[in-house]
């Protein structure tokens, strides 16, 4: 595991967004078409807006880019809270990406059907692959969740679906989400988090003792691929380095 702490978390997005492009086209040098999963909430706003303009907007390859999604909230796509709705706004609508390239978590039909459609859509892109995805951006709550992987819920210890869809009572919604083996299978997934509420619970994932139930972000632990914690001064603040 790689961490690396930036001043802020406006340092911190610059930093990504760099090292996010650096890797894309590394990776494209070898392969026509790169897979990156994307993250919901508010942390990675920043980062995809400017990856949306120059200089990343014009080195990026993007219409060699195919995006999918971590995890999603079970509301319609106009709702503010759906994590796609956010990077259409943010990013997507804003860079020559291919419409057929972008791989959505639908809201519009049922979270059952929609994560096995899902799963479906990931088991056939990648059958013949020995990795998944390229890149996995994620992010992690202050309870210690990621992707929609909240702890004390059942599918923290999903081990053979790679899409799972459940009610979250606390939030009063449903959820779809990649589960952790898909994760990890990766060849690179990359953390993102910033302030000082997260401080604790950030020291516990990284230094403390592995409780999956209790900080789901723990089961992400790439078998092959590299894993980056990319975090600002406040997030690392508990940590002892
Ligand atoms: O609900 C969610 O939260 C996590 C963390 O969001 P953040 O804004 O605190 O970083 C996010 O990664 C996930 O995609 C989203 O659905």
């Amino acid at each position: 595991m790689e961490l690396h702490i930036a001043k802020d978390p406006a340092q911190l997005s610059e930093n990504v967004a760099a090292w996010i492009s650096n890797y894309i086209q590394e990776v494209l040098q070898d392969q026509e078409k790169f897979t990156f999963v994307l993250s919901g909430g508010n942390t990675p706003k920043q980062l995809y807006s400017l990856l949306a303009k120059p200089p990343y907007a014009e080195i990026i390859p993007w219409e060699k880019i195919h995006f999918f999604w971590g995890d999603e909230r079970a509301v319609p796509f106009e709702d503010e809270r759906n994590n796609a709705r956010m990077a259409y706004d943010v990013l997507l609508d804003k860079v020559p990406v291919n419409p057929d390239n972008i791989h959505v978590m639908r809201t519009d039909i049922g979270p059952e059907q929609s994560a096995q459609e899902y799963e479906q859509i990931l088991r056939k892109y990648f059958k013949d692959e020995e990795l998944t995805f390229d890149l996995v951006l994620l992010g992690m709550g202050d309870d210690g969740h990621t992707l929609s992987l909240f702890p004390g819920m059942p599918v923290v210890h999903e081990e053979e679906a790679w899409v799972k869809a459940f009610f979250l009572p606390a939030q009063d919604m449903y959820r779809i989400t990649l589960t952790a083996p898909v994760v990890n299978d990766a060849a690179c997934v990359l953390f993102l988090t910033t302030g000082g509420n997260k401080a604790l619970t950030l020291k516990s994932v990284i230094e403390g003792t592995y409780d999956a139930d209790k900080f789901p972000s723990q089961l992400i632990r790439p078998q092959e691929g590299e894993l980056h914690w990319f975090v600002d001064e406040a997030a690392a603040s508990a940590m002892e380095l």
